[in-house]
């Protein structure tokens, strides 16, 4: 969808050396994915962003939008295929919120029985009631929703590519969160290909399909936000995303992508037996008791039976330490395991169906931090 090609940019400064705020950046960023431009302060972001609509001319170098060499097109017609959100929002004080949605589509003379309808349908989509808030002012609308209006207001063209830089840098940490989580739904149904600023680490992984690191003008890094956690390129990208990568990556993974590759169920009927040589076949420690429509019901141990191969495993069962749904993340299931005081957790499906269970250590082993292990235990 959108290419830069070794782009490049020098800012004279009169009496000075230039500064090269773009070092030969090239990127590529596929229709409907979100890539975050990353990096400390200074380290040309906001520059690279604004080179692809061009608020910046650039000094070299290429952009190419769905294949179109944008050095063909002049401005106002490359904004149009543009949607730009800034922190600073830029609503116009005199004009209703509808009338300030509607900015771009009145220009380009669109059909404003269309237009208002777009932005009431783009208003319940990041819940705000139409019928309040459309005919209100900015200053009637407190900072996330005037946020949520800059939003609106870059989508109400329909343009392909939205840039978007710091747009919720200025929210507080509680509805920053809401509306990153707003915004990832309302794309996730619009499918627009996102470029997207932020210094936060957290915000990159949480919106990004593509992180982009930047430093000095240089782009240092560009891979999934797992990759950039897991195989940081050089000390420099280890030291931004900070220590505790292996954490963040928790949020990254689906509980599934930790559970044991054998499921162990057994069934409160069974002979104990037959229930032990389950668990010695597999090296396994645990055994999760399912009951009618494969539910989980509890759960034996090799230690809690004792030897005993008499009797059968409804005489053994203890209570489950709670269970995680398959939907879950690792960051879920690492917080349960903490707050039951656990180190496993059985894994069920919406209607209950144990699917399997995960360890503490089959979490640690899937992040490349823990040793070998045989079954379920550390060896
Ligand atoms: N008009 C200009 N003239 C000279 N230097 C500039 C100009 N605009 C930006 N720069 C420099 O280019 C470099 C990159 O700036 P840019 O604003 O792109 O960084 P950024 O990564 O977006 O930073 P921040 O996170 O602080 O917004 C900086 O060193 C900045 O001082």
């Amino acid at each position: 969808m959108i290419r830069l090609q070794n782009l490049t940019k020098h800012f004279d400064v009169p009496g000075k050396a230039p500064v090269i705020a773009a070092n030969n950046i090239s990127l590529e960023v596929k229709k409907g994915e979100i890539c975050i431009f990353l990096g400390p302060s200074g380290c040309g972001k906001t520059t690279a962003l604004k080179m692809i609509n061009k608020l910046i001319p650039k000094t070299s170098g290429k952009i190419f939008i769905d294949g179109t060499d944008t050095d063909e097109l002049d401005a106002i017609t490359l904004r149009r295929k543009i949607g730009y959100v800034i922190q600073q929002i830029g609503l116009f004080p005199n004009m209703t919120i509808e009338n300030n949605i509607c900015i771009v589509p009145d220009l380009l003379k669109m059909d404003k029985k269309t237009s208002r309808n777009k932005a009431s349908e783009l208003m319940e989509m990041v819940n705000l009631d139409p019928k309040i808030f459309l005919k209100r002012y900015p200053r009637e609308l407190s900072g996330g929703q005037q946020q949520r209006i800059g939003v609106i207001r870059a989508l109400a063209a329909d343009p392909p590519l939205m840039l978007m830089d710091e747009p919720f840098g200025a929210i507080d940490p509680i509805n920053r969160a809401v509306i990153q989580d707003e915004f990832l739904k309302l794309n996730a149904e619009l499918g627009k290909t996102v470029l997207f600023v932020s210094h936060d680490i957290d915000e990159a992984i949480k919106m990004g399909d593509k992180i982009a690191i930047f430093r000095d003008g240089i782009l240092e890094q560009c891979d999934s936000p797992d990759e950039i956690l897991a195989n940081p390129a050089n000390q420099f990208i280890k030291d931004f995303v900070g220590s505790d990568r292996a954490l963040k990556r928790l949020k990254l993974t689906n509980v599934t992508d930790a559970i044991m590759p054998f499921r162990m169920a057994v069934k409160a009927e069974d002979p104990l037996d037959k229930a032990t040589k389950k668990m010695q076949d597999r090296d396994a420690h645990i055994a999760v008791v399912v009951g009618p429509r494969g539910r989980a019901r509890g759960y034996i141990t090799k230690e809690g039976i004792k030897g005993d191969s008499s009797g059968f495993v409804g005489e053994y069962i203890d209570h489950l330490p709670g269970t995680i749904h398959e939907n879950d993340t690792l960051h879920d299931a690492v917080s349960q395991m903490y707050a039951h005081a656990c180190d496993w957790l059985p894994v069920v499906d919406d209607n209950g169906t144990y699917k399997g269970y995960l360890t503490q250590h089959t979490i640690a082993t899937l992040l490349g931090e823990a040793p070998r292990k045989q079954g379920d235990k550390i060896v």
